[in-house]
């Protein structure tokens, strides 16, 4: 179904101010569709409104100049067809919360946030429907770094959603020359590999800062992908969803791009700076840190066999060597390449 063939509903909604929200509103204003995007920064508002530039996320990138934005949530969400909802995890449900009295039963709600909220390993699908029990929801992910979306790179992403008229309407909305959407029914499984590749591009920002090889950076992707897999399988998602560009698409992106702020807090570890400090310089959200915390935990708790999280997580809260810890991951028991073919208990 067309905007236009979606009679009641009329427009679009974007909460979020930052670099994804900015660009996902971006996109959909170039191609004429009218985008209210809600940030709770009246002076970002109205520079966007005003210069069409959002100096604080994207600084030197040209909005369109039809892309509205608001620091009032009720007219941004009232009778927007749907409410893309790009805000870091830790703020999303309290976000839902201040939109919640103006959203109806018939409006369509998408995540664009790659995390988990801290209490309860509830993906932000879960949060919405938790919130919004009435909407039809769905989420976006895929390898898009939003510095390149703004430059027109070409681009592909994916919608997961169960219900076909979101799948179907979340394509048409966001369609461009530039950027292709495909579909997905593997909510979970699309949501879950967004947020745990943030967790192995810390990985490979550190092992960058330290030199290692490209043949370090293949082992350690692939090997990534493996323990998503195995951690994706163990929560009930379809393993074949990492094949995808939710998946190994967005594992490589944000392992190889300095792009990524994942990486770029990897990096700055790996060059010396605390936690701390390679956050307050990035200015931005880098999910993955929260993430690595997370899943330890559930991990832990499942007795799920991940050595790349726990070696990560030794290094990133308690100041381990990474030299030490990769020693240690090297000469671990003997494993298997891909288990789904050869099981690990058979070696
Ligand atoms: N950037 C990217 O390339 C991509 C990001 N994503 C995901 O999108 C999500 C959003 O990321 P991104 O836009 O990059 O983040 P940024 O760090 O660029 O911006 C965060 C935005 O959220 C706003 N915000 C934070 N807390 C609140 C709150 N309590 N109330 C209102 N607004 C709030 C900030 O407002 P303020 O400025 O006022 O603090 C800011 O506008 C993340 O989960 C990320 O993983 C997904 C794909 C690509
Ligand atoms: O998810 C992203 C690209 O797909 C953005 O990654 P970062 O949050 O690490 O910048």
């Amino acid at each position: 179904m067309s905007l236009e063939q979606h009679t009641q509903l009329k427009k679009v909604a974007v909460l979020g101010g930052g670099s994804f929200g900015t660009v996902i509103a971006n996109i959909m204003a170039e191609k004429g569709i009218p985008v209210h995007q809600w940030m709770r920064d009246a002076n970002r508002a109205d520079e966007v409104n005003t210069q069409h530039e959002n100096t604080r996320y994207l600084p030197g990138y040209a909005l369109s100049p039809a892309l509205v934005a608001t620091t009032d949530v009720e007219s941004a969400v009232r009778d927007a067809a749907i409410i893309f909802v790009s805000i870091p995890s830790p703020s999303f449900r309290d976000v839902l919360r201040q939109a919640k009295p103006f959203v109806t039963s018939e409006q369509y709600v998408v995540s664009t946030t790659k995390g988990i909220e801290s209490t309860g390993f509830h993906l932000m699908s879960e949060i919405i429907k938790d919130e919004l029990p009435d909407v039809k929801v769905g989420v976006i992910s895929g390898p898009n770094l939003a510095k390149e979306i703004a430059q027109h790179h070409l681009t592909a992403t994916v919608i997961a959603s169960e219900d076909e008229g979101v799948r179907a309407l979340v394509q048409e909305a966001l369609h461009q020359s530039y950027f292709r959407v495909y579909a997905s029914s593997d909510t979970y499984g699309v949501e879950l590999g967004g947020t745990l590749k943030n967790i192995y591009a810390i990985a490979a920002g550190l092992s960058a800062a330290l030199g290692m090889g490209e043949n370090t950076r293949s082992m350690l992707m692939t090997r990534s992908l493996a323990e998503m897999s195995r951690f994706a399988v163990s929560m009930g998602a379809n393993p074949l969803t990492f094949l995808g560009l939710a998946g190994v698409g967005d594992l490589m992106v944000t392992c190889m791009s300095s792009l990524s702020r994942n990486y770029r807090v990897g990096y700055a570890l790996g060059s010396g700076q605390s936690l701390q400090e390679a956050v307050d310089a990035l200015g931005e959200v880098a999910e993955g840190v929260n993430t690595i915390k997370i899943v330890k935990e559930k991990s832990d708790e499942k007795e799920i066999y991940m050595p790349l999280v726990s070696g990560l997580y030794e290094v990133v809260f308690n100041g381990a060597p990474v030299k030490e810890v990769a020693g240690m991951l090297m000469t671990n028991e003997q494993s298997t390449d891909v288990e789904f073919v050869l099981p690990r208990d058979a070696v």
